[in-house]
């Protein structure tokens, strides 16, 4: 039996649809949901996922402006740009693109964003809430897979995820989120011992550790699911997830393809923390 294939973009969809009508109903109250991207250096990657997002706004209606930087620009530049943007009430959101360039810590960096407008949810205020469940930013990445599984009516409680990969962005948040919905969750990490014993256990893998064919068909259990966060380049320098998509999606119970995968979701989370954020600050200049 082949596994039936997780449609990361038709969710992605479905969930902007959502997101349209609650931008709606913020216009007629006079708030526009704005969103400022900062890109420090010439990073590929980076531009391109920068387009990504900014795209993503227009299309909803999101106001987005983005801050173009040289990679010679300093860390007191950069905090000083940040601290000028958590002033302004147009903004509901602040994200800074990772990586940044050595000289530039990511951690000073995103501590200075304000928690009320840190949509990527990296803050340390808000990882704290994360991990106490409470409501918050949630990390857009881990988000959008909570959110994928509910879509699809995948059960959550009481089974054995197991995420690969402990990243402060990817993977430790996902955990969390399934702890928090009631999952008995497992770590792997580079130096995890024998992770096959772990990840044939699994009802559910997230795999985000960015190493092509990490996962092949004898590494799951039958009828797992199979959540691939990975974005590698193959030999042919085609895009690809940590997972042999090929071998194990005839034993997989659903599997998420890359790309058209988590990708879409991550960004369309984005959004909705960039909309969570405006109806929070309404609602509070509303309250006084
Ligand atoms: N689709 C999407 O929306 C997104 C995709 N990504 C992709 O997800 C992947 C992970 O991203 P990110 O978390 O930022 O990456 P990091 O490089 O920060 O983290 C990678 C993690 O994988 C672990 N790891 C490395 N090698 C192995 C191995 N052989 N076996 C098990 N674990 C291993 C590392 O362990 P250790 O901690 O011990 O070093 C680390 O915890 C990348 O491919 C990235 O491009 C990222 C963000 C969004
Ligand atoms: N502050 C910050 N926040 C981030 O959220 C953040 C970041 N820095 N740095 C880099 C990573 C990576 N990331 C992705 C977003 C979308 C896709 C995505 O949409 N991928 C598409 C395909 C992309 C393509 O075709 O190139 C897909 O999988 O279908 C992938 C990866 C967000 N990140």
């Amino acid at each position: 039996m082949s596994a039936s294939i997780i449609d990361g973009k038709l969710i992605a969809d479905h969930y902007r649809q959502q997101l349209k009508t609650q931008i709606q109903q913020l216009k007629e109250q006079g708030v526009v949901p704005g969103l400022a991207v900062i890109l420090v250096g010439d990073n590929h990657a980076s531009h391109s996922y920068v387009k990504m997002k900014r795209k993503a706004c227009s299309n909803l209606g999101i106001h987005s402006e983005l801050y173009l930087y040289e990679s010679t620009l300093t860390q007191e530049e950069l905090l000083g740009k940040i601290r000028e943007l958590n002033e302004q009430d147009h903004i509901h959101g602040i994200l800074v693109q990772l990586p940044l360039p050595e000289h530039i810590n990511p951690i000073t960096v995103i501590e200075t964003i304000s928690p009320s407008k840190d949509v990527d949810g990296f803050h340390p205020v808000s990882i704290g809430k994360m991990v106490t469940n409470q409501d918050t930013f949630y990390s857009c990445t881990p988000l959008g897979v909570m959110k994928m599984l509910e879509y699809e009516n995948i059960p959550v409680e009481g089974k054995h995820v197991v995420i690969l990969g402990r990243s402060n962005i990817v993977g430790k948040p996902a955990g969390h989120l399934f702890l928090n919905r009631n999952a008995t969750v497992t770590y792997c990490h580079s130096k995890t011992d024998n992770m096959s014993s772990f990840t044939q256990q699994a009802d559910i893998i997230v795999s985000a550790v960015g190493k092509a064919n990490l996962i092949g068909a004898r590494d799951i259990k039958p009828g797992a699911v199979i959540i691939d966060v990975g974005m590698n380049r193959n030999e042919d320098g085609k895009l690809c997830g940590d997972v042999n998509f090929e071998e194990v999606k005839e034993k997989a119970g659903k599997i998420t393809p890359v790309p058209g995968g988590v990708g879409p979701m991550t960004i369309t989370m984005l959004l909705y923390n960039t909309v969570k954020s405006a109806e929070w600050a309404h609602r509070n200049r509303q309250n006084g």
